[in-house]
């Protein structure tokens, strides 16, 4: 099922992509209450917050709609459908997981390619900062890589609540960067989807149906 999302100006969907485990839900749960927004969190469904941030100047409010994914194999077919019309994605790795960070470019990246109708503006995030004695990527590798790709890249720490501060900075150069290219929709054009309804999995079954 889907509905309009009623409000002014521009608004963009951004979405979380990577492994299994290497953070994003509990990076999406920092959107939901960080105070650095200065205005009201709307919940739409639990995978999907409405945020305002200001860029500029001149100053512009443009609505973000966030999307938290599953990154288990199970239900890729189901987030597929999020990657269509994502105009920003974080794709995020953790620093003491190897694969993860391989698989942004073997799997994620090229799942994105794939599925998406326009451009996305993908940012790289190096999670579990806090981390460090079990650091397996090393910065440098994933700076470079982020290069190669054009993408913003930041390491962080998802339990570090002052992290937020430079996921928020590197957001909202990517944001200003979508909206002066003409990026972005309206709230005639963009629909969310209903993360209440269950998620089949690639096999067909489906715990709730
Ligand atoms: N030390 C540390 N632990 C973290 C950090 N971010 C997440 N975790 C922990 O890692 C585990 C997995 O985090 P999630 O946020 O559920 O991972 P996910 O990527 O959403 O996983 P899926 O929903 O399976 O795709 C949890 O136990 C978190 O508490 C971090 O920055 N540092």
């Amino acid at each position: 099922m889907a509905s309009n999302v009623a409000g002014a100006g521009k608004q963009l969907r951004i979405i979380f992509v990577g492994d299994s485990g290497v953070g994003k839900t509990s990076i999406f749960k920092l959107f939901e209450n960080h105070e650095v927004f200065q205005s009201p969190v709307v919940t739409i469904n639990p995978q999907t917050i409405e945020r305002n941030i200001v860029i500029g100047p001149p100053h512009e409010t443009v609505k973000l709609l966030i999307y938290d994914t599953a990154g288990h194999e199970r239900f890729r077919t189901f987030t597929r459908q999020y990657y269509q019309d994502a105009d920003i994605a974080f794709l995020v790795f953790s620093i003491t997981d190897g694969p993860s960070f391989h698989h942004i470019g073997e799997i994620w990246m090229k799942e994105m390619a794939t599925n998406r109708q326009g451009n996305t503006e993908m940012i790289l995030i190096g999670n579990k900062s806090d981390l460090a004695d079990d650091r397996i990527n090393p910065q440098s590798t994933s700076k470079q890589f982020a290069e190669q790709y054009q993408m913003r890249f930041i390491e962080m720490s998802a339990i570090k609540n002052d992290d937020f501060q430079k996921l928020y900075s590197v957001l909202k150069e990517a944001v200003t960067h979508v909206i002066k290219k003409g990026g972005g929709g309206t709230k005639e054009d963009i629909v969310i989807i209903n993360d209440d309804e269950p998620a089949p999995r690639d096999d067909g079954w489906c715990s709730k149906c």
